[in-house]
């Protein structure tokens, strides 16, 4: 029997779940209707060029900005009804309020974790909870106003994370970082010990959501354009080239029938030279090569597509570098 009650247990397998979700700023409407789904215990990233409204959304999302319409879920609680709730079990890195420059990374993080509620001897526990996962072992001594970009960033994430929130916003994560520091901070993202632990990351770089994510959505004027695995965005929606170098010149018809076998089209032809580009894999294009007997070959390469194609060939414009 049903009755007026909702009697629904929230849904758990859904971090994130936004449905018919509008946004306005007081001139613009940034979201019309953003429909996304980030599953829970997974790495999801945001994938948008500037503007396209990924801090809004976290900012929606950390009960931070409201929403106008529609419907915006985290773990199952809507968020305009149920903020105090989704406070509790959000953590979002990048606040910069709650570290202050003057304490060392260690107070900072035992701070934070006083700040949200913990004994002191449970605030020194989490600290050390964090400082290898997060490797700040280095400096975690040294006052915060002598850190590097890198370094400080690395310690926003890691105070993020000493509260163990359910779901980790990560906005814009190493927009800004030189590409050893960013390339350190992925490694560290990759690596942290998420059990269970839903993270939503936001990015420009496709690139990052492309080592990073389990899932990604790309968003373009506050709607979402595609979303899928990385892999699944390649495959689908962009091609693969086939390049190949020759001794001996190829004849027009070997071309023409190498790019039939594999339902391709011819990009470039050379005396020497024959660029296919379709829906192939190496092994597909290897057997297609054999079978058309094309000998005396010198250079033989199969590329996948990169996001940068996926993007490319959804929006009709270049992603941002
Ligand atoms: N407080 C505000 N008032 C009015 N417009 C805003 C406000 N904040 C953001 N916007 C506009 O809303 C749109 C989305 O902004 P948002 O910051 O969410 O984009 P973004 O994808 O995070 O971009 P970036 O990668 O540059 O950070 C932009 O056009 C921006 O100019």
């Amino acid at each position: 029997m049903t009755t007026g009650q909702s009697t629904q247990t929230p849904n758990t397998d859904v971090a994130v779940q936004a449905l018919g979700l509008q946004i306005e700023y007081p001139e613009r409407t940034v979201m019309r209707d953003l429909n996304l789904s980030a599953p829970a215990g997974r790495v999801t990233a945001v994938l948008g060029r500037n503007g396209a409204g990924k801090t809004t959304l976290v900012r929606a999302i950390a009960t931070l900005q409201p929403y106008r319409a529609g419907s915006l879920r985290v773990l199952g609680h809507e968020v305009k009804d149920e903020a105090q709730t989704v406070r509790g079990i959000v953590g979002l890195a990048g606040q910069h309020a709650a570290v202050v420059a003057e304490l060392t990374g260690v107070e900072n993080l035992r701070m934070v974790a006083r700040l949200y509620g913990l004994s002191p001897r449970e605030a020194r526990q989490a600290a050390a909870g964090v400082i290898d996962g997060f490797a700040l072992s280095e400096f975690v001594d040294r006052r915060v106003s002598t850190y590097s970009g890198g370094q400080r960033r690395r310690l926003d994430l890691a105070a993020t994370f000493v509260n163990r929130p359910s779901l980790l916003l990560l906005d814009e994560p190493t927009t800004g970082l030189d590409p050893h520091s960013r390339n350190s901070l992925w490694e560290t993202i990759r690596s942290l010990p998420l059990n269970g632990t839903s993270v939503l990351l936001t990015t420009q770089y496709l690139e990052e959501a492309q080592r990073l994510a389990d899932e990604v959505v790309i968003i373009d004027e506050g709607r979402v354009i595609q979303a899928g695995t990385p892999n699944q965005l390649r495959r689908t929606m962009a091609s693969t080239t086939l390049s190949l170098v020759t001794h001996a010149p190829l004849s027009s018809d070997q071309a023409k029938a190498l790019a039939e076998r594999l339902r391709g089209e011819i990009r470039d032809l050379g005396d020497n030279e024959l660029t296919v580009t379709g829906q192939f894999d190496l092994d597909a294009a290897h057997r297609a090569v054999t079978e058309q007997g094309i000998l005396d070959i010198t250079e033989f390469s199969v590329s996948p597509p990169t996001l940068d194609d996926v993007f490319l060939s959804m929006t009709g414009s270049e992603a941002s570098p």
